[in-house]
């Protein structure tokens, strides 16, 4: 089976968040039929958070491209275990957690399912993917927009965005 490109998010604001991104990616990496080809440097970005939710620490972020053999939905299933070995602990919808794993784009595929969507529905909006994501895949065009990832990361507020020191 031959690899195809993809990319994901990783976020985290609970726990040691530098070691656990670090350490999620190598995990992919070993991962039967995931190969981690390039990662963007880490960012330190403000939560976003539900409307009236407390306030929660801020996030580190990163992107990573990634090549596999896998279906998107075996894929996916690879990310939530991942996720699940580093102590997520699903709780309210975007309330702080150890680890999350977004899947952004597979190629050029577009999927519309019940439990996968990609690109991820939520990409376009979110500056904390798309600074990280245009460091690496510039040139990436999003299917459904048509736009490339760096004409995408210049239209989102980076104001709550910075790189941290890795
Ligand atoms: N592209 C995708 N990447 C990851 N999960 C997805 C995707 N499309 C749909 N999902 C579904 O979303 C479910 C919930 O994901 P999760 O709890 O990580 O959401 P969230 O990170 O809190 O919010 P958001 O999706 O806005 O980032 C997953 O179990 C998965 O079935
Ligand atoms: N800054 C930041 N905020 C978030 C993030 C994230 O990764 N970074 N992820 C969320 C749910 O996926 C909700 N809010």
């Amino acid at each position: 089976m031959q690899f195809v490109p993809c990319a994901i998010a990783l976020g985290s604001n609970l726990g040691d968040s530098q070691t656990i991104l670090k350490s999620a990616l190598e995990t992919l990496d070993r991962t039967p039929g995931i190969k981690v080809v390039q990662r963007s440097h880490l960012y330190l970005t403000k939560a976003l958070t539900l409307p009236d939710s407390p306030p929660q620490p801020d996030y580190l972020n990163q992107c990573a491209l990634l090549k596999t053999t896998l279906t998107p939905h075996k894929l996916l299933q690879a990310l939530l275990e991942v996720e699940l070995g580093f102590g997520r602990v699903r709780q309210q919808r975007w309330s702080a957690r150890t680890l999350d794993l977004d899947l952004l784009l597979f190629d050029d595929v577009i999927l519309n399912t019940s439990d996968l969507q990609i690109p991820h529905p939520r990409m376009c909006d979110r500056a904390f993917v798309l600074v990280p994501l245009a460091e690496i895949a510039p040139d990436w065009v999003e299917p459904v927009t048509g736009a490339t990832i760096a004409q995408l990361a210049q239209l989102v507020d980076r104001s709550g965005v910075r790189q941290a020191s890795s």
